[in-house]
């Protein structure tokens, strides 16, 4: 088939860019379109903002701390403006780059709103492509809720367009983006209230890790409200909720989960059929129902975290062009990490979930005091937790909530991915003295 590409993505986030570029490597001519900015949520509104300010907030906590340690420092200020300058200019390096890797690659780059006008053709800025292989990564966008006065809140999104630290902010949503926000927040010095639809934050994560969290979050000054479904929003920020009236806010934050891209896409012209929230059905290939289009990243509706879309971008990318036939993306056993202070990082099942699919389940667990935190008025919790199955106790989840968690769960994660056992775990000499040490010491 003689066509203007042989692969054309929708949308330059982590998953677009890292199937073009993959097949680039592979000598293909490819062309990119993005609508916002490149590189997508990840690097723009996403993982490398969020990270940057839960290094502030982390900074601010250590001079908070530093009185436990002997240090008379006092903190004089705090610029909310200088760090997001900075942190604005980190991300424009980024972009910047990106611009100058795709040329070195040569891959073509259109910004515009891309659609499907047929299953090999896209159109944009009111011209066509043609091109062998379609991918729709185009990602998801925050959502608001359908209530009276919503447009009172601002989301994620505009959570990094904040020009000021919010003094009293209402954080609504008790997952990721909620709980990472709201730490944030509340280390660099607003009054944050955190709004939980939920009896319990972080849905889907172990009981110890959720109870753990709601403990030292409100430890640290953070008001959690379980239960609570927001009904109205009034003009001046106050919310109405099934639990009574809360006001002086002079911030709303959305954080109640984030709808597929997938409007306006031509979908139904192209005959590529996604489920009724608007996520882009594929089968393990990341193929649609139609040959040629393919689909990867939070468009999918699967675990939406920026690795996945690499991953699944790259192995598509491996497998159309380099002769890998079964060259596909297992979404099993992918670790995660959620950017709370201090962090939590589960890889595999929790105990709920392994009780619901294997007879024979051990437990293991511990949590203390840290050491890092022993000398310190506000101390955190160190919560660890190993959930194993079968007579030979196959390590079948890992859940740490602790200083370092973000860091340590990596090579735990390919442990477990190996299949490892609690026995080589119990073979592990620790290294002393560390939070980790407790995972291969755990009786
Ligand atoms: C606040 C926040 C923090 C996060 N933190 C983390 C984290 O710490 N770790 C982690 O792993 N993940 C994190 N994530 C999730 C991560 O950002 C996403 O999983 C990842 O960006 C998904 O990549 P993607 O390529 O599927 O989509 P995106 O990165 O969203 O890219 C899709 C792109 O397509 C563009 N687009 C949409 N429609 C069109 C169209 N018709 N034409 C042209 N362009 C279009 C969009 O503008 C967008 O740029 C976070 C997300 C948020 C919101
Ligand atoms: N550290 C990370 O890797 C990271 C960070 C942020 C986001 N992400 C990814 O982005 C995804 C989206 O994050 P998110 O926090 O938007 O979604 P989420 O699904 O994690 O959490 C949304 C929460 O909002 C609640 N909710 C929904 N509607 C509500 C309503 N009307 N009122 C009150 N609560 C309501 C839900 O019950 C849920 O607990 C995550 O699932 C994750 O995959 C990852």
């Amino acid at each position: 088939m003689n066509t203007d590409y042989d692969m054309i993505a929708i949308g330059a986030g982590s998953g677009g860019l890292s199937a073009v570029e993959r097949a680039a490597e592979y000598g293909r001519k490819c062309l990119i379109i993005e609508v916002k900015i490149i590189g997508g949520t990840c690097v723009n509104v996403g993982c490398v903002p969020k990270k940057v300010m839960w290094f502030a907030a982390n900074t601010g906590s250590i001079i908070k701390n530093a009185k436990g340690f002997g240090f008379e420092v006092e903190q004089k200020g705090f610029s909310w403006k200088k760090l997001k300058v900075g942190r604005d200019n980190y991300i424009k390096s980024i972009t910047n780059w990106y611009d100058s890797y795709l040329q070195k690659l040569g891959i073509d780059y259109i910004h515009g709103f891309g659609q499907l006008v047929d299953k090999n053709i896209v159109s944009v800025n009111g011209k066509e492509y043609t091109a062998e292989y379609i991918i729709l990564s185009s990602g998801e966008e925050p959502a608001v809720p359908h209530i009276e006065g919503s447009e009172y809140g601002i989301t994620s999104d505009n959570f990094f367009a904040l020009e000021a630290l919010p003094k009293k902010v209402a954080v609504i949503g008790g997952g990721y983006i909620g709980v990472e926000l709201a730490g944030v927040l509340n280390a660099l010095g607003s009054e944050v209230t955190l709004f939980c639809r939920a009896d319990k934050l972080l849905r889907g994560f172990d009981s110890m890790i959720q109870n753990t969290l709601d403990k030292d979050y409100s430890s640290h000054g953070i008001t959690i409200h379980h239960n609570t479904q927001i009904d109205k929003v009034s003009k001046n920020k106050t919310l109405f909720t099934n639990q009574g009236a809360f006001t002086g806010f002079d911030t709303i934050i959305w954080a109640v989960g984030r709808n597929p891209m997938t409007q306006h896409l031509g979908l139904k012209v192209a005959g590529v059929k996604c489920d009724q929230k608007g996520f882009i059905q594929t089968d393990k290939f990341q193929t649609t129902n139609v040959d040629n289009i393919f689909a990867l990243g939070d468009v999918t509706g699967r675990t939406s975290l920026t690795p996945v879309a690499i991953a699944a971008g790259r192995r598509l990318s491996d497998r159309l062009y380099n002769n890998m036939t079964d060259r596909h993306l297992d979404y099993n056993n992918i670790a995660t990490v959620v950017f709370s202070h201090p962090p939590i990082g589960m890889v595999g099942l929790t105990e709920a979930q392994a009780n619901e699919k294997f007879d024979k389940i051990k437990i293991y667990k511990s949590e203390f005091t840290p050491m890092a935190d022993a000398l310190l008025e506000h101390k955190t919790t160190t919560a660890l937790k190993l959930v194993c199955a079968g007579d030979n106790e196959k390590v079948i989840g890992c859940h740490i909530m602790g200083h370092g968690a973000d860091e340590i769960l990596q090579g735990f994660a390919m442990a477990i991915k190996m299949g490892v056992t609690k026995k080589q775990f119990d073979d592990t000499i620790a290294i002393h003295p560390t939070i980790s040490e407790e995972l291969v010491t755990m009786r």
